[in-house]
């Protein structure tokens, strides 16, 4: 018989073996689409850096998870960001339960086990039906029906042995090296620690309000978080079906987010562009604030998701489709958001794809794009007027050092600090030159309330008078 080297079963047995794989069924076992789907889609991320938004997107993702039902979705969804969130170490976790690799040829089986243990080791589903439905997957796919036993022996195992795995792989670094070692230099190895750790906790949901946090934190079961953000209790569910939803109260916003518009200080009467508006949370601050607002927006399709937002909200701003580096105001502007688009490492506790997608050549491309347009946004300001840079990018090469070579090159602008008195509660989220620099370590949690907050660079620019 000849048959090729590391192709067999035999060569990747579990390391105890326990009990036999259960025999080819024809029929679909109902929650066998969203495991298979979960895994296929898993493999887009990890393998082809597909984000995963997109494929989840209603109108124009993946065709096999728009074919669910809206329960299976979820379902679908929760594995997803559950087994990215914790990718690492459910690989360890297979590894040390598996004495050889799997062989390249079986990169489809090793998506159907990290599916698995995301949910044999996080999720609340029934342990005996994900082995049973891993298995069938195995079996059902030629290439892979040969490593059934296999997949039943590795996941009983895990079931059973749940505690010690879990134990046993906390030591491993639940993000990608590249990732880890740009945290680490950032930060330290402590702190690098605890923001890859806080990314592990599903963010909560905050929301901005047009007024009283104090009385909508009440109305719905929310605390008022120190950036004034509404943050809701532990809450499953459409956000749409709360009160003060139709009527344009509120909008869903990280809290970190939310800072950034706060740091004009004073905006009525002031025209400001928001140049990178859409989906247009920030600009809903400002127009909330009682500033003129311009809102410029290259994507077509998050031009019309502005629209809508600002229609929900019954606020007005001039909208502008378009490249912002060819938006030129009549006449100087007291102030310009620029709220850039970057790498988003710090928004992986609800994109926890970003990180599987994305490496440090996108950094260094995004802050190149970043820096052209800050020069570009402080040239539409007028004397005295001030620019606020964002983004929600962890990596002070999108933030802090590309802001300071901008200041370096610019002796009329100056970096206007944030002081941290004005700030009670998020002290530490203001650095030694007066930026704001969150991290998803940061705002602790308690028994009702899940703590962290998105990681946002933001600093000041004013230009000289
Ligand atoms: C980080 S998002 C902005 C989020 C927004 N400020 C908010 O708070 O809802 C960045 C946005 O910039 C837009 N964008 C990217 N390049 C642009 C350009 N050259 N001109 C205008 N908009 C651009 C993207 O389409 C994206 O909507």
């Amino acid at each position: 018989m000849n048959e090729k080297k590391n192709n067999t079963s035999s060569n990747f047995k579990p390391k105890k073996k326990t009990e036999g794989a259960r025999p080819d069924r024809p029929a679909l076992k109902p929650g066998l689409e969203v495991r298979a789907t979960a895994a296929k889609l898993l493999a887009a991320v990890v393998e082809r850096k597909i984000s995963l938004d997109g494929m989840l997107d209603l109108t124009h993702g993946n065709p096999a998870y728009k074919a669910l039902s809206d329960a299976d979705r979820a379902l679908t969804r929760a594995i997803l960001t559950t087994a990215l969130r914790h990718l690492p170490r459910l690989e360890a976790a297979i590894a040390s339960l598996i004495d050889s690799p799997l062989p390249e040829g079986a990169r489809a089986l090793h998506h159907v086990l990290v599916v698995a243990a995301a949910q044999i080791l996080h999720l609340d589903v029934p342990s005996h039906a994900v082995v049973d439905l891993a298995v069938e997957q195995a079996n059902r796919d030629p290439r892979n029906r040969r490593f059934a036993k296999l997949v039943n022996a590795v996941l009983r195992r895990l079931v059973r042995e749940k505690d010690e795995v879990l134990a046993a792989t906390a030591a491993v670094s639940p993000v990608p090296a590249w990732y880890s070692k740009r945290l680490t230099a950032a930060y330290g190895v402590d702190e690098a620690a605890r923001i890859a750790e806080a990314q592990l906790v599903p963010p909560a949901i905050d929301l901005t309000v047009k007024s009283d946090p104090q009385g909508w934190a009440e109305k719905l079961d929310g605390k008022v978080l120190p950036t004034g953000s509404v943050r809701l209790a532990a809450f499953e569910g459409a956000v749409s079906g709360l009160e003060g939803y139709g009527e344009g109260e509120w909008w869903v916003q990280d809290a970190a987010a939310s800072i950034p518009a706060k740091l004009f200080g004073d905006l009525k009467g002031k025209r400001i562009a928001d140049l990178c508006a859409a989906p247009g949370g920030k600009t809903a601050q400002l127009i909330a604030a009682g500033a003129e607002v311009t809102a410029v927006e290259q994507s077509p399709n998050r031009l019309a998701r502005l629209k809508e937002n600002l229609a929900r909200l019954g606020m007005q701003a001039e909208l502008i489709g378009g490249d912002l580096f060819n938006y030129k105001p009549d006449t100087l502007l007291d102030g310009v958001l620029l709220d850039a688009p970057c790498s988003s490492t710090g928004t992986t506790r609800r994109h926890p794809d970003v990180l599987w997608t994305k490496g440090p050549e996108d950094i260094g491309k995004l802050a190149v794009l970043q820096e052209r347009m800050l020069r570009h946004a402080v040239t539409l300001v007028k004397p005295g007027g001030v620019v606020v840079f964002s983004n929600c990018s962890l990596d002070p090469a999108e933030g802090e050092d590309l802001v300071e070579r901008v200041l370096a090159d610019n002796p009329h602008l100056q970096r206007v600090p944030v002081e941290a008195k004005d700030w009670p509660g998020l002290e530490t989220a203001i650095t030694k030159l007066g930026e704001f620099r969150t991290t998803p370590a940061m705002l602790p949690g308690d028994e009702r309330f899940a703590g962290g907050m998105d990681g946002f660079l933001a600093s000041v620019i004013r230009v000289a008078s």
